[in-house]
């Protein structure tokens, strides 16, 4: 489904919400959907409607071409006729699909990885142990760059005690393992042994094994058997995607003030922007995408890594 976003430099984007949400709720669906939020739903297209500070961001899709032009003509000219003490200027960017989106081109994608601190021995042969004993599943695994993130996460927030929410066969616990101090203790939650199997002899030649609590179960289950106070500085979820929002409840409040929740996954490969896309997976992505935004426990910055990397930091 294509779709097209166009940011709007406005004082007053609440208000243009509002009016939108409710001149074109006689001719489509219009819903608000959180402070300062809201959908338009036509026919055969849709437009979401974000104020943020100083603009109004509008992401129009459609089935089709016409269509989405269709859509973007109608919410333009309103937001322009409502804008009587001010000239707004809407212009949209080109149509993209959502399960196409380019992220990161391949040359920058080429020229970061050969910018990080490279990868070491254990997890090079980690990764390639995980190629050849779990095939095409090897792409859960996270990427580098994405480990030396978490990794340099972790000691930037003198994290001790963390949480890792879906572990494979141990890449990303062995990242964040390495990053607590000798102390340091990693709840790491996955139902698989058949994966987490290939982790321990790594993690052992990594000398983290000692910090590494594995729990096999149900997360969610492992989750919320913990007390509930503050005793965790870091967590890092990649699992199952509909269990997000369920993950992000149970976290936060176990995070100390200062603590990191770290999100994987929160493009869903761009389909989470593209609303043809309506699975359990994007719909739970977009509520935590959505839930995170807002929580007024949280700083929140969501990064073009990957396939999109939410850090949230407890206030
Ligand atoms: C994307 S992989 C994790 C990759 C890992 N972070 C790494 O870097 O190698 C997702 C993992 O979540 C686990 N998983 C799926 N559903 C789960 C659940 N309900 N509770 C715990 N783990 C789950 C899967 O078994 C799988 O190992």
């Amino acid at each position: 489904m294509p779709l097209s976003t166009a940011h709007v430099a406005t004082d007053r984007p609440a208000r243009y919400v509002k009016q939108l949400i409710s001149h074109l709720g006689h001719k489509a669906t219009a819903e608000v959907t959180g402070a300062g939020r809201g959908t338009v739903t036509f026919r055969d297209g849709a437009c979401s409607l974000v104020s943020r500070r100083g603009e109004l961001v509008l992401i129009a899709a459609a089935a089709e071409l016409d269509a989405l032009a269709g859509v973007q003509d109608v919410v333009a000219r309103h937001l322009v006729r409502f804008a009587t003490e001010e000239e707004l200027h809407v212009e949209w960017s080109a149509p993209a699909g959502g399960d196409t989106l380019e992220i990161v081109t391949p040359a920058v994608d080429d020229y970061l990885l050969t910018h990080c601190t490279p990868a070491d021995q254990v997890l090079t042969e980690l990764a390639v142990a995980t190629r050849e004993a779990t095939g095409r599943s090897a792409g859960m695994q996270v990427s580098a760059d994405e480990g030396a993130l978490l990794e340099m996460l972790v000691r930037l927030a003198g994290a001790r005690r963390a949480i890792e929410v879906g572990v494979f066969t141990g890449y990303s616990a062995l990242c964040i393992a390495r990053a607590l101090p000798a102390d340091g203790y990693l709840l790491a939650c996955d139902v698989s042994t058949e994966w987490t199997d290939l982790a321990r002899p790594f993690w052992e030649r990594a000398g983290v094994q000692e910090r590494i609590d594995l729990r096999i179960g149900p997360a969610i289950d492992t989750l919320r058997a913990l007390p509930e106070e503050p005793a965790f500085d870091f967590a890092f979820v990649d699992a199952d995607k509909v269990g997000y929002p369920a993950y992000y409840e149970e976290i936060v409040p176990r995070l100390v003030p200062g603590g990191l929740l770290v999100l994987d996954n929160v493009f869903l490969g761009g389909t989470v922007l593209d609303p043809a896309f309506q699975e359990q997976d994007q719909q739970a992505m977009r509520l935590v995408n959505d839930a995170l935004a807002r929580d007024d426990r949280l700083d929140c910055v969501m990064l073009p890594v990957r396939d999109g990397v939410t850090l949230a930091r407890k206030r």
